[in-house]
């Protein structure tokens, strides 16, 4: 019998966490045969709401759930996790930009970066969904100096599901076809969006993004804007964030960093820097990345265009100002 993982989601409460936790427990993330601790943090007045979540989440009696934790105290919560989904953090509004939330979320992840340092296995893989996701992560990483740094990511993953869903819109094929878009950079809207390496299997025939769709303007423009903004859309029409497609992306990413990424293919991660492609070291920058035993590597040696050299360079000199912003805030 395969012993439980722990697996930790906070804003448990929220939105995204409704329809993470279902897919966690019933193994589309970590197997079909791994059985689950699921232990779920939200802050005191949610506990109501989260013990709604609780019953619910009984009366699906899956069987790879061993236990179900619901807890404000973050020191319970992130204790010997094997993963972490941090999702527990404000969501913007209309008309705001995700940066417009550093104020008010940047503190969150300084304790429980503290926490996590404390309690959680040394090997635990954590994803931060919470916005501004790569400074938060930065955060987190620096405030858990004991966990090493390669352990921590912010999720770009819908980023790169969105980018992938507007090509398969456009040539009318399914999106499994399309492999090896990236995202760089932040999740904002100076993320860079490139298909210049992806391709896509049309009646059986692998060709390259581009010339499948033949309108560089479209993919220099209109297709970057629409995945840029694709968030922003999703607020004015539903007058909150997105969540189940969220909690799709935040899915996909962990499966991929436990179960490992097929072949010579890759995913967009945002994960910290080492100096690759130009980015200054530190920041947390979303590159591709292949996986193999649960370690990422960043793929090397892309060919980059000098458009796309200047939407790096943007995106990076973004994720500076934020985390300098971001450092000032936790300073005291
Ligand atoms: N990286 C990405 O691609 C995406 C990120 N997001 C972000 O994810 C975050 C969560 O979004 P939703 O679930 O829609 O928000 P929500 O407001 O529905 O849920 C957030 C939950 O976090 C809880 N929370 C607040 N402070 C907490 C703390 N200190 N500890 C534990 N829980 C805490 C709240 O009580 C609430 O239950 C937001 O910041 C949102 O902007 C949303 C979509 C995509
Ligand atoms: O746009 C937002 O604020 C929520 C989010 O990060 C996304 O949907 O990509």
């Amino acid at each position: 019998m395969t012993e439980p993982i722990r697996v930790v989601v906070t804003g448990a409460a929220g939105q995204i966490a409704y329809s993470l936790v279902y897919s966690v427990c019933k193994g589309d993330i970590f197997g079909p045969n791994q059985p689950i601790v699921l232990l779920l943090l939200d802050i005191t007045p949610m506990m109501g709401v989260l013990q709604g979540v609780v019953m619910e989440l009984q009366d699906c009696a899956i069987p790879l759930v061993k236990d179900i934790v619901a807890t404000d105290d973050p020191n319970v919560a992130f204790k010997d996790v094997d993963a972490a989904f941090m999702v527990g953090a404000m969501p913007r509004k209309d008309g705001m930009e995700r940066k417009d939330l550093l104020k008010a979320n940047v503190r969150i992840f300084k304790a429980q970066g503290q926490a996590i340092d404390k309690f959680a296995k040394k090997s635990v893989k954590v994803i931060v969904v919470g916005n501004p996701a790569n400074t938060n992560a930065c955060i987190l990483s620096k405030y858990a100096p004991s966990i090493p740094k390669e352990n921590f990511s912010c999720m770009t993953r819908l980023d790169q599901n969105r980018a992938q869903a507007q090509i398969s819109l456009k040539l009318g094929v399914t999106s499994d076809k399309i492999k090896n878009v990236i995202i760089w950079g932040n999740h904002s809207s100076t993320q860079y969006p490139d298909v210049a390496h992806a391709t896509v299997e049309i009646q059986g025939k692998v060709v390259p993004v581009a010339d499948a769709i033949k309108d560089d303007n479209y993919l220099k423009n209109e297709f970057i804007k629409t995945v840029q903004q694709r968030g922003a859309e999703v607020i004015k029409a539903r007058k909150l964030s997105s969540a189940m497609s969220a909690a799709k992306a935040a899915g996909d990413h962990m499966h991929d960093w436990f179960a490992g990424t097929q072949g010579d293919n890759w995913v967009s991660m945002g994960v910290i820097s080492d100096g690759s492609y130009g980015v200054k070291a530190g920041l947390m920058f979303s590159y591709p990345v292949r996986i193999k035993n649960r370690n990422y590597s960043i793929v090397q040696g892309l060919s980059l265009s000098e458009f796309a050299q200047q939407k790096l360079d943007l995106t990076a000199a973004e994720l500076d100002e934020e985390l300098q912003a971001a450092l000032a805030e936790c300073a005291d």
